[in-house]
């Protein structure tokens, strides 16, 4: 196509955003991909992932299909393979390698794949997700076998809506994208994010129940100031630096224009692990144009508030008796805070400008103040409360006494000794929640936590810490990660947490009944459009739970005719 044309507003209005296989009268002038469809049988059939039931195949099928001498003679079903993949997985030692044996099994049986991972999900789900995805994206080059999402590059500037058109699927609901340049706590890892949103989309399936073929995951190269990357003869990005300002802003824009025009109003963008310094303003310019989610921002506060409304019935009393501080004034600290405020001036009808006065947070500078202002990020001018200077955390906990700690700097081992011993002189069961990602960012460990608070602390952290034992007693700490909910509603989160798990000290229902959970949460999801008069199946089926149950993707293997 010549590409400028589809990529003003007007051409976007014109072109018939649904038309994606040319047959509209306004799309005419623009060229089209003359796709074909055919069934997959013999050899491809059984290199076809989405389709390849590996030993599974039926003799009737085997028939059908011309697989005869291609596949040995056993029949082995779905459960025994399951059974096979996971003894030869907990054979390996590196997690590193688990992730690449799970990949490669992606790659060639995919609902094997899904299979594994939900009936396995929290054995799984730190291989998959963080903490090894992170180290998958640092080795990414290095690991790289297969494409499993876009990589558009600033090279297809004027092209994007074709480069769109090259993914096989047409009918993909959500997009997760990145542009790497703020991966987990482990900061800009280029092109290599794209380990990120390909690990978060094999959630939405695994533990959302949404189809793999409606997950396109994008990784936008611009580049990276990541010296050792650029200086890695295995890199797979484009070798510059970064784009930013004008330049940066148009390709993003081109991006955006195109995947609408492509797939239409619907589709979710659900952005992910971009600096601060783009987050919020990506946000805020494309969220009365598309359906844009940021889950480092939006997803990170909803889960955080959940376990806080949890934990709030562990404690007693109201949230809005609470006093929090964070280290780590960006993306998800100042998102969470925002969400706290909003919750806490719902429940007291008090304005949420009082109740932003019970959050404080500290950032790599000390702490948010308004002597501070006029250099401050404009996502920390709320938080700018009058106070005198401190610059460490220790002495911010002393003089601000909070009741709750939490981590957002993804900066490990910033939860010292001191911090924790001065919150459990502050309180008799203090709340810390160590954020950051992967494990090796945590501001502390769940040891760490629950020892030098001598058993007093509830806590939770963004990535996995096995349950700890201390004076005879087992905590196990919950996981606050974002995972449970990309968009969701705190309030079914927290509800799903039952006595059981609070007598444990979790302020999180385990992970593994979490389709259970996102069931629940997007039942509530559906309650809330329908209220709103913006839910399109009518009339409204009376259980919304069930509905949702039945609409999540199966990993089971289909019969064929
Ligand atoms: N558990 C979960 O679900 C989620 C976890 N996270 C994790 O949270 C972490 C932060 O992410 P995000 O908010 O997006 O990142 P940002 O870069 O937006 O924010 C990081 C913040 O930490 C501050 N900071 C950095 N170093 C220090 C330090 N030594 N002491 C005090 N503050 C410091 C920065 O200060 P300054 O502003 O001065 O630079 C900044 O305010 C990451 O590790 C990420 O993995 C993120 C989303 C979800
Ligand atoms: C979990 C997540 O989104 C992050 O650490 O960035
Ligand atoms: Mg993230």
């Amino acid at each position: 196509m010549s590409s400028g044309d589809a990529l003003d507003g007007s051409a976007v209005a014109l072109a018939g955003v649904r038309d994606f296989y040319g047959e509209d009268l306004a799309t005419v002038d623009q060229l089209v991909t003359p796709w074909s469809f055919s069934v997959a049988s013999g050899y491809s059939l059984l290199r076809d992932p989405r389709h390849n039931k590996g030993l599974a195949f039926t003799e009737k099928e085997r028939d059908a299909h011309y697989l005869h001498g291609l596949l040995p003679p056993v029949i082995m079903p779905q459960e025994l393979q399951e059974k096979k993949f996971m003894m030869s997985l907990r054979q390996y030692q590196v997690p590193l390698h688990k992730y690449m044996a799970m990949i490669d099994l992606q790659e060639r049986n995919e609902r094997l794949f899904y299979k594994l991972l939900i009936d396995n999900v929290e054995e799984l789900l730190p291989f998959v997700y963080t903490p090894t995805v992170g180290e998958a994206c640092q080795k990414y080059g290095s690991i790289f076998r297969h494409p499993q999402g876009l990589f558009i590059s600033l090279k297809d500037r004027g092209q994007i809506l074709d480069i769109l058109k090259n993914w096989p699927e047409k009918n993909v609901q959500v997009i997760i994208v990145t542009d790497g340049e703020r991966i987990l706590g482990l900061g800009d890892l280029g092109c290599q994010g794209m380990g990120i949103p390909v690990g978060k989309l094999c959630l939405y399936t695994a533990l959302g129940g949404v189809r793999p073929s409606a997950c396109l995951p994008i990784t936008l190269d611009v580049g990276t100031n990541n010296q050792k990357l650029l200086d890695d003869e295995f890199y797979i990005g484009l070798r510059q630096n970064r784009a930013k300002g004008e330049e940066y802003a148009e390709f993003v824009h081109e991006f955006m224009s195109a995947v609408k025009q492509n797939y239409g109003e619907k589709i979710l963008v659900h952005f992910e692990d971009f600096a601060n310094h783009n987050a919020f303003d990506l946000l805020e310019k494309y969220r009365s144009t598309h359906l844009v989610f940021n889950d480092d921002i939006q997803g990170t506060a909803s889960v955080v508030l959940a376990g806080l409304i949890a934990a709030v019935k562990l404690l007693g009393g109201a949230l809005a008796d609470h006093k929090f501080l964070f280290l780590g004034a960006g993306e998800a600290g100042t998102g969470i805070a925002e969400l706290i405020a909003l919750h806490m001036s719902k429940q007291t009808n008090e304005p949420i400008e009082e109740m932003r006065k019970r959050i404080w947070l500290v950032d790599s500078k000390g702490l948010v103040v308004s002597s501070r202002k006029e250099s401050l990020q404009k996502f920390k001018l709320p938080w700018a409360h009058e106070h005198e200077p401190i610059t460490t955390l220790l002495e911010a906990v002393q003089d601000i006494k909070p009741t709750v700690l939490i981590g957002t700097s993804g900066q490990g081992k910033t939860f010292t000794k001191e911090v924790i011993e001065a919150m459990s002189d502050l309180n008799e069961k203090p709340l810390i929640l160590a954020l950051s990602n992967p494990t090796s960012q945590s501001e502390c460990t769940a040891e760490e936590a629950y020892t030098w608070s001598q058993g007093k602390a509830i806590f939770a952290s963004g990535s996995p810490f096995p349950p700890f034992e201390y004076e005879g007693k087992t905590f196990v700490p919950g996981q606050a990660n974002n995972a449970y909910i990309f968009p969701g509603l705190a309030e079914a989160l927290a509800s799903q947490v039952t006595d059981e798990n609070f007598a444990m000290g979790i302020i999180y229902p385990p992970f593994k009944s979490i389709r259970k959970i996102s069931a629940h949460i997007a039942a509530k999801v559906a309650a809330k459009a329908y209220e709103l008069g913006l839910a399109s199946l009518l009339p409204r089926p009376d259980d919304l739970c069930k509905l949702a149950e039945s609409c999540m993707y199966s990993p089971v293997y289909r019969n064929y005719r």
